[in-house]
């Protein structure tokens, strides 16, 4: 099925990314320094631990945060000197947002098609006519016919109601879907439809980006991106893993070589002939007591 999205991809620019959290006259750093790049058409999943910052930087993607340093560009707005009224008129034309737990997304009393359509009510008027009609957004997301569009949200079953806060998310036509943890708390068939469903907006050429736990769910999507205290971890592409050489160098080695050779370690870089490296850890001078 192919709803009319007339508005292109839009891509993502992070540049030393840094958020921090004020609680109880205490900083948390959430973010310390994110370099990435999300090129437009591209689906992207953000996985990583718990904590390590991956909800906090799709926050920021959507202006729902300002960053504290740093620079991050959606599309051509550059969202660190964006006011609260450009970035509302962002949340309401450019990008689309899928926050965690469907309910969030959706309102109670009104129909499938309602809650659409009332998404669909912030976007600017000369926009509104390129939007895809509430059933094309419904059909897309594989809720088709009337008695779905009818239907309120509590009577849908959590995987169709989950599909509808992904329409919902989509309804304003916007060039970029951000989708917090769209598939916890499904069965693997809910979360496998979950998936066609983003995978279906993905189609219609919109860029995806994904906040998940779910290794399944990182493999659906064209790259997955470890977030690791705060910053880019490693990247994943065709099922191989790649550390990421970060702008100042640094390498975050992933847990099984730091189980090994804990922080502290001392290592020389050996570049061998082929561009091979090895890390050599130089076995007693380095170690942490
Ligand atoms: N509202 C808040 N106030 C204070 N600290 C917060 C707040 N929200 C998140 N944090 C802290 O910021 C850091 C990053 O949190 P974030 O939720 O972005 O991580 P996450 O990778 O999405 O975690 P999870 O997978 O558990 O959702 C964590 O240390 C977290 O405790």
């Amino acid at each position: 099925m192919t709803a009319s999205f007339n508005h292109p991809a839009i891509g993502v620019t992070c540049r030393g990314l840094v958020y921090i959290y004020r609680l109880d006259g205490y900083d948390v750093v959430a973010l310390s320094g994110v370099d990435l790049d999300v090129t437009p058409g591209e689906s992207v999943a953000l996985v990583g631990p718990s904590g390590s910052g991956k909800s906090t930087l799709l926050s920021l993607m959507a202006g729902l945060l300002r960053p504290a340093a740093g620079r991050l560009s959606v599309g051509e707005r550059d969202l660190a000197k964006a006011g609260a009224l450009e970035l509302q008129r962002m949340r309401a034309s450019d990008v689309g947002v899928v926050l965690q737990g469907a309910s969030r997304n959706l309102l109670p009393y009104l129909s499938a098609e309602d809650n659409i359509r009332f998404a669909q009510g912030g976007v600017p008027r000369d926009r509104r006519e390129d939007m895809p009609s509430a059933r094309e957004l419904l059909e897309l997301v594989g809720l088709p016919g009337r008695a779905h569009a009818a239907s309120l949200p509590r009577a849908l079953a959590p995987g169709e109601r989950q599909r509808l806060a992904v329409a919902v998310g989509a309804a304003n036509g916007a060039g970029l879907l951000l989708a917090d943890e769209p598939t916890s708390q499904l069965d693997t068939a809910s979360r496998d439809e979950v998936l066609d469903a983003l995978e279906s907006v993905h189609r219609s050429g919109r860029t995806v980006v994904v906040v998940t736990h779910d290794p399944d769910v990182g493999g659906r999507m064209g790259r997955t991106v470890t977030i690791r205290d705060g910053r880019v971890g490693s990247e994943g592409r065709r099922g191989e893993d790649y550390l990421v050489v970060g702008r100042d160098g640094s390498v975050h080695l992933p847990p099984e070589i730091l189980r090994l050779h804990p922080p502290g370690t001392l290592m020389r870089a050996e570049a061998a002939p082929d561009g091979t490296i090895r890390l050599v850890p130089t076995i007693g001078a380095g170690r942490p007591q």
